[in-house]
């Protein structure tokens, strides 16, 4: 899985690198700078679009001009937009890539920028080597920057932010971030949303050996991860090996999310689903989805399930003792979302019974009514991997960047996913796919490792046709495309 190293590693990752390919540094920034030219040509924008490089004295800088240079060559109306002052403060390789413009290349000095009323502004302004508070100097031509009406792409971050940390200040307002390699920690942050824009990973060929002796748990998991974690299941498997769950949920006028759950089960390839609900709903269930079974009153022997999901819909009225009667007979791993924890909310002192390494799946607002409030969502990654830690669970933090946080540390940021997903209902269908695999007899943590990724590239691929009128529905209905995109039989 891709590790996400911290801004000041990256330096370090860059001479690894050097020193174990051979590569000169001049290499490496001509192999970014044309995966990125790569990424811009696939987007089919019209070439008749003036594009303007707003290029430091850095090696974001040294980017801009080689991407300047590329773009020229290939019949871009290219200019240069000057943040770096004097040639003498270039980096070594920015100053090399400076000395190869082509004579076309106009270069604007700050006090003649006249932007167009539309095209394309490329951002190679600060990158990674951002230390400190911004000057002023450099908060003047953000701003200036920031008044462009086109279309913005930043390399590798958007200038002024912080490589691994909540914007504090100033930073330019991107369409898109192409980030190189990993995405740096703070493209992660909801609150720096607002600047990343859409978010693109290009891989620059840096190789293995070169992030050995570096540290990090933070990990961004990408679909080439998955394909190994799933099971191979036989000729001769019937639906028992294919996994007994139940979802425990539903409750008058919340039906809707246990059936989501249940469909979503089903489709992800549970044997045999039951549903616990209500006495007063089970006709509700049996009509909208009859593959699956039902079950009311005390909740059924536990053990006779492989997994079970509890929470969506469920209510929260007077089910603390059952909730409690649940967690004393359930020994298994289990996944809890929705109502569930907002009980465990109410009830901390049920945290004991639950078992080892299970799955809780909170939103934000649950995760604040679970272990309070955050300062920011650095501070909220902090208490989540220490509730982890502590409690040996898993918590799936749900958003933008989903973050699965494992018993041992680690954090891991999911890479699929569109904001088309932020639809009621869209939670029971993840519940549904976690328990699933579980059912299935995939360890905890690979069972949420697949349930997240897929329920996200589900949602892409609901996307391409329905875009902002993507329901829950859809995610579920494009489970099996992606089965059939990650080749998993
Ligand atoms: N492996 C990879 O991922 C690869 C990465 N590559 C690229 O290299 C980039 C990193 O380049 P980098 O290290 O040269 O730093 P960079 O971001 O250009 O910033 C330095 C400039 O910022 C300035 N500056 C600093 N602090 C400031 C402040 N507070 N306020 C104002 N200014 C401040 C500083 O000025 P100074 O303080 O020196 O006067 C200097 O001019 C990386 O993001 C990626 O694009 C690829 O080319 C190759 C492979
Ligand atoms: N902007 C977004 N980008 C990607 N995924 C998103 C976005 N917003 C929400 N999601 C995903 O949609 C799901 C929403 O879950 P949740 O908030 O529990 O919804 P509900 O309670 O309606 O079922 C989560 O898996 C979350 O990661
Ligand atoms: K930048």
């Amino acid at each position: 899985m891709q590790k996400i190293l911290s801004g000041i590693q990256i330096k370090e990752l860059d001479s690894n690198q050097l020193s174990r390919s051979g590569q000169t540094s001049h290499e490496l920034m001509e192999a970014a700078s044309t995966e990125f030219v790569n990424w811009f040509l696939n987007q089919e924008l019209p070439i008749d679009q003036p594009i303007q490089i707003a290029v430091g004295a850095g090696n974001n800088g040294g980017d801009g001009f080689a991407v300047a240079r590329m773009l020229a060559d290939q019949s871009y109306s290219v200019s240069i937009l000057n943040c770096f002052k004097s040639i003498e403060r270039l980096s070594k390789d920015a100053l090399v890539n400076f000395s190869s413009l082509p004579e076309i290349i106009q270069i604007h000095d700050f006090e003649d920028w006249v932007f167009p009323n539309g095209g394309i502004l490329i951002d190679a302004f600060l990158g990674v080597g951002l230390k400190g508070e911004l000057r002023t100097d450099a908060i003047e031509i953000i701003r200036k920057l920031n008044t462009f009406k086109g279309t913005v792409i930043s390399i590798d971050v958007p200038s002024g932010l912080p490589s691994d940390e909540v914007v504090n200040g100033t930073a330019i307002k991107a369409d898109f971030t192409v980030s190189f390699e990993f995405p740096k920690l703070s493209l992660m942050y909801p609150e720096n949303a607002e600047f990343v824009g859409e978010l693109v990973v290009l891989k620059i060929g840096i190789l293995e050996e070169a992030y050995n002796n570096l540290m990090s748990t933070f990990y961004y998991l990408e679909a080439v991860d998955i394909r190994p974690l799933h099971k191979i299941f036989s000729r001769f498997s019937y639906k028992g090996d294919m996994g007994k769950v139940l979802l425990v949920g539903g409750s008058p006028g919340k039906m809707g999310a246990l059936i989501l759950c249940a469909k979503s089960a089903l489709r992800t390839g549970s044997g045999l689903v039951t549903c616990h609900m209500e006495d007063s709903e089970r006709a509700i269930i049996q009509t909208a989805v009859p593959e699956a079974m039902s079950s009311w009153g005390l909740i059924p022997n536990p053990e006779i399930y492989d997994a079970v999901g509890i929470g969506p819909g469920w209510g929260i009225g007077n089910r603390d003792r059952l909730f409690k009667q649940f967690l004393q007979d359930f020994k298994k791993p289990i996944v809890i979302d929705a109502d569930a924890l907002n009980l465990l909310a109410r009830n901390l002192d049920l945290l004991h019974l639950l078992p080892k390494n299970s799955v809780l799946t909170p939103h934000i607002g649950e995760f604040t009514r679970l272990l309070g409030p955050a300062a920011d969502h650095s501070k909220r990654m902090e208490m989540a991997k220490k509730f982890c830690m502590d409690n040996k669970l898993i918590l799936v933090l749900k958003g933008a960047n989903t973050v699965i946080n494992l018993p041992d540390g680690r954090q891991i940021f999911n890479s699929s996913g569109t904001k088309y997903m932020a639809t009621g209902g869209s939670g029971d269908v993840l519940t549904g796919m976690i328990t699933s695999y579980l059912g299935m007899g995939y360890s905890p943590e690979n069972a949420v490792l697949c349930g997240v990724f897929h329920h996200g590239l589900a949602g892409e691929i609901a996307s391409k046709s329905k875009r902002r009128s993507l329901i829950a529905s859809d995610i579920i209905d494009a489970i099996p495309e992606t089965y059939i995109q990650l080749n998993i039989s």
